[in-house]
């Protein structure tokens, strides 16, 4: 197995870059990386990624006792990440989350070791993948359309991958940014 930290990372990119997919593909990579489960208040019956769907008041509940290490609103959603994602970091094994860009630096802030890994794809494809995955209304696949300018919040260091071709490709660059030497060497 290629050699891995405790470490954090986050990978981010506009809906429908392809983040779930390249982390499944990661982790069937590199066995010893924990892919980190989270915590949404969307119905559990929309499929994608595997997640733990629960309700406002319930996320607001495990919120204010302290469930989550993060967290962050999106598309008129909440997203936790489990705090037990610490009992691996602890144990040395790395955890990649899902995460979002509007909410790095204060992730950043409160985890300094963060690596955030940013996945790009242009606009023409980025919406005939939400298309064609089916998960959201036309009207909602719109609103993260407009949403995917945003780009990273500023002073924000990220490895850059692009995914607008062959997932191979973008694989292959995710599984060398996970491992540490390669990961500072394409830092920018
Ligand atoms: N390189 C690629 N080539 C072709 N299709 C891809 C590629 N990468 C991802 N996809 C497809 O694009 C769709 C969106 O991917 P995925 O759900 O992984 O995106 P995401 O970034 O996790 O989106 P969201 O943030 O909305 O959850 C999926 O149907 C996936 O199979
Ligand atoms: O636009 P930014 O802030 O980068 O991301 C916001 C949210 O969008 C995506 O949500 P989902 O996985 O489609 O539910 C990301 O996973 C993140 O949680």
């Amino acid at each position: 197995m290629p050699e891995m930290a405790g470490r954090l990372y986050a990978i981010v990119g506009p809906s429908g870059v392809g983040k779930d997919t390249l982390m499944r593909a990661a982790a069937r990579r590199l066995p010893g990386l924990r892919l980190v489960r989270r915590v949404i208040t969307r119905s559990a019956e929309a499929g994608g990624e595997d997640f733990e769907s629960t309700s406002e008041a319930d996320f607001a509940r495990r919120l204010a006792r302290g469930d989550f290490i993060l967290h962050w609103q999106a598309h008129g959603l909440s997203y936790g990440i489990p705090a037990d994602v610490l009992d691996f970091l602890e144990a040395g094994r790395p955890a990649l989350f899902n995460g979002s860009r509007a909410m790095l630096a204060e992730a950043k802030a409160q985890f300094p070791a963060l690596e955030a890994i940013h996945v790009t794809a242009r606009p023409e494809i980025l919406a005939a993948r939400l298309a064609a995955r089916g998960r959201e209304s036309a009207e909602e696949i719109a609103a993260r359309l407009a949403r995917a300018k945003i780009g990273l919040p500023p002073g924000i260091k990220a490895i850059e991958i692009d995914n607008s071709g062959p997932l191979e490709t973008a694989v292959e660059a995710l599984v060398a940014a996970l491992q540490p030497e390669s990961a500072k060497r394409s830092m920018r």
